[in-house]
């Protein structure tokens, strides 16, 4: 039989490769993933005729070949597959792939600027883009089978001959078009197989050595694979990257086929966390390194891979975002996210506080964003706490015994520790959850958290809790501000109280506040204190409070504090937060004086002396006005810093204080 045959092929559309180039004009190059594809699926498939017994020949290492030629301006792709007869070029090549270029065409004519992810299964026809000239070089593994030439220069005209092929398999051959000579450059073509095939189960030779790395790791089984595997393939995906935290790998075929591994990096701040780095695959094929569509949200973060052929990957990115099989795809990954993070909670709570500070923030994001990955990790969610930290509590606050009910069966419940008894990390810091929070301390305090958001501005609020034995739980990371009005709504019997907001009464010393000190006016100290800052400060806003803080040693405690309302803070906040402002400290706080403190008690003193005096105010008059002052700034500064102004003031004001000092 000699083959010769010129025909043309039935398509409707004359013209169609000029369309195709003009649909894709971005994503010309990824006519190597489809060929190269191509050719691997034609190497698959002699495997299986082979394992049928159909093929008994020699199978020969599979290899795929890349040739370049510069002078003849051509491209080649090689396999030793199963090949093609001449009836099978005509169907395959003349019918399903043009048929399909058509039906591309008919989709994206109008459309062409829709976003679609990498363009997936264009096909053969997808070389018409970068080549003016295909040709097809053929032969099929069938016994007595005549290998085959085909050539076609875009229109729909082709031609069909013999050819003197000897070797099993099949080359394709693309002149490359005037504006497409960027794919006879070795390195660019190197790239390309890095990134689209790197991961394809078949050795991909360029000037006869291997570029492709072939191992898909998310493919083969997690019990075959060591913790340095995993480590290994983060480090190769991500060069010069820190080691991530932990990963999960993905597996399952229903009631869709997904496998991927997902790693948690560190967390950088300058990481744009909106932009995905996960890599998406098709059956080991690259497809794009965007799946924002895919991916919830709140784990844009995560990195690594996922593959699934259920994906539609030649739909708008917006129709990707409604898919039924994609929303099911990501709570699966969710999920899988969730119990991974409960199985090292439950497993090595040392190892999850430390991942704890990079991961914190990506779980409290992801409960903000997804009910059901809440309800999941609610129980794990941990806070720093000044448990048992550096001092050990009183013994009025020891440990209660946690009441935690379990079902064997309910395996979501079995994180919940059998005692309130919070976890330690190796640097000493101790980390707790809400609900052991709530239990440890309901005896003292019930349904009521004391918290604090920024430990160095606050840390003379937080040493007065700790010296009482009242548990401070740090909630200071940035996402913290929301988190806990989401905690407000989820546990809504709780109330939730800044350090430096409120006095608890179990700070107060009620007994030393009636005590008269001047019989003539039958004043108490605490009234007479009051009276004395007010009239030194001249604040009207400013609400002043005399109050005996408890303490064994009074020098411990501040002589004064300054204290926002909840309620007021969070109102500014919000309204600093409409106006992208910050807050502006309002006018209207407290102070309380510790009217057990001794600088307080020698104030009292050193004002008494002074009224002796006769005309104006006496030099310890006008020395106990600068020191009203100096206490309040000093409380000031604990709670909030200074602006350039205060700073000033403050400076001066505590040099003459010295200088009055030294004078007497
Ligand atoms: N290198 C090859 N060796 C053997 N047969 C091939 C080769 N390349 C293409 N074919 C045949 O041509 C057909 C059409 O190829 P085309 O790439 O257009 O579509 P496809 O591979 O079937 O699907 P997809 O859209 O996923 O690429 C293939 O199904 C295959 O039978």
């Amino acid at each position: 039989m000699t083959i010769k045959e010129q025909g043309t092929i039935t398509i409707h559309s004359e013209n169609i490769f000029p369309i195709i180039k003009k649909s894709l004009y971005t994503d010309h190059e990824i006519f190597l993933r489809e060929l190269i594809s191509n050719a691997v699926d034609a190497i698959q498939k002699l495997k299986m005729v082979s394992l049928s017994g159909e093929f008994q020949g020699e199978l020969n290492e599979p290899e795929i070949q890349i040739t370049i030629d510069k002078e003849q301006k051509t491209l080649s792709i090689t396999d030793n597959g199963i090949g093609m007869t001449a009836d099978e070029v005509k169907k395959y090549i003349n019918q399903v792939a043009f048929s399909s270029a058509e039906e591309f065409i008919n989709k994206y004519k109008n459309n062409g600027d829709q976003q679609i992810i990498g363009h997936f299964g264009l096909g053969f026809y997808s070389s018409f883009m970068v080549a003016s000239q295909v040709e097809i070089d053929t032969l099929s593994f069938q016994a007595d089978a005549q290998a085959v030439h085909w050539s076609c220069d875009g229109s729909p005209k082709f031609q069909l001959d013999e050819s003197s092929r000897t070797g099993r398999g099949t080359t394709v051959t693309l002149t490359l078009q005037e504006e497409e000579q960027e794919y006879l450059e070795p390195a660019r073509i190197r790239q390309l197989i890095k990134t689209y095939c790197d991961f394809m189960p078949v050795p991909i030779k360029l000037d006869g050595e291997v570029v492709n790395q072939q191992k898909a790791l998310w493919k083969q089984s997690p019990q075959n694979l060591t913790k340095e595997d995993y480590l290994e393939f983060y480090r190769y995906l991500y060069p010069f990257q820190e080691e991530p935290l932990l990963w999960v790998h993905l597996n399952t075929d229903y009631p869709f086929i997904l496998n991927g591994i997902l790693y948690f990096p560190k967390l950088k701040p300058d990481v744009d966390v909106s932009k995905g780095q996960i890599k998406l695959f098709c059956n080991q094929v690259f497809v794009s390194d965007h799946c924002e569509e895919i991916i919830p949200k709140f784990l844009l973060p995560l990195r690594g891979v996922i593959d699934s052929t259920d994906i539609p990957l030649n739909v708008s990115r917006s129709a990707l975002t409604n898919d039924r099989t994609v929303k099911r795809i990501a709570d699966y990954i969710a999920k899988k996210v969730g119990d991974r993070l409960k199985e090292l909670y439950r497993e090595n709570r040392e190892e999850y506080i430390r991942c704890w500070q990079d991961l914190g923030t990506f779980v409290k994001f992801g409960s903000l964003n997804d009910d059901k990955f809440n309800k999941q990790v609610e129980d794990i969610i941990i806070f720093r706490t000044t448990y048992k930290e550096n001092n050990p509590q009183p013994e009025t606050a020891s440990e209660t015994p946690a009441v935690q009910v379990q079902t064997e069966d309910d395996a979501w419940q079995d994180v919940t520790p059998a005692t309130t008894e919070p976890a330690a990390a190796k640097n000493g810091e101790v980390y707790t959850t809400l609900k052991e929070y709530l239990e440890r301390n309901k005896e003292r305090h019930e349904n009521r958290v004391f918290y604090c958001t920024e430990p160095v501005t606050q840390a003379t609020y937080v040493q007065l809790h700790k010296n009482q034995g009242l548990e401070v739980l740090f909630m200071d990371s940035f996402i913290d501000s929301h988190f806990i009005s989401f905690l407000e709504q989820e546990y809504s019997d709780v109330k939730f109280t800044r350090v430096d907001s409120e006095l608890d009464e179990t700070l107060i010393d009620k007994d030393k506040a009636g005590e008269i000190v001047d019989p003539t006016t039958n004043k108490t100290r605490s009234e007479q204190i009051k009276e004395l800052f007010e009239k030194a400060l001249n604040k009207p806003k400013l609400n002043i409070r005399t109050e005996a803080l408890k303490s064994d040693d009074p020098q411990g405690t501040p002589p004064a504090m300054v204290l926002l309302p909840e309620f007021l803070r969070r109102l500014r906040e919000m309204n600093a937060l409409m106006q992208q402002q910050n807050m502006e400290f309002p006018e209207e706080h407290i102070l309380v004086v510790n009217t057990a403190h001794p600088l307080i008690q020698n104030l009292v003193n050193l004002n008494q002396g002074s009224v002796i005096q006769g005309e104006g105010e006496s030099p310890s008059g006008q020395l106990v006005d600068l020191m009203c002052h100096h206490i309040y700034d000093l409380a000031l500064m604990a709670q909030k810093g200074f602006d350039a102004e205060g700073m000033k003031s403050f400076v001066e004001r505590s040099n003459q204080v010295l200088t009055r000092l030294t004078e007497r």
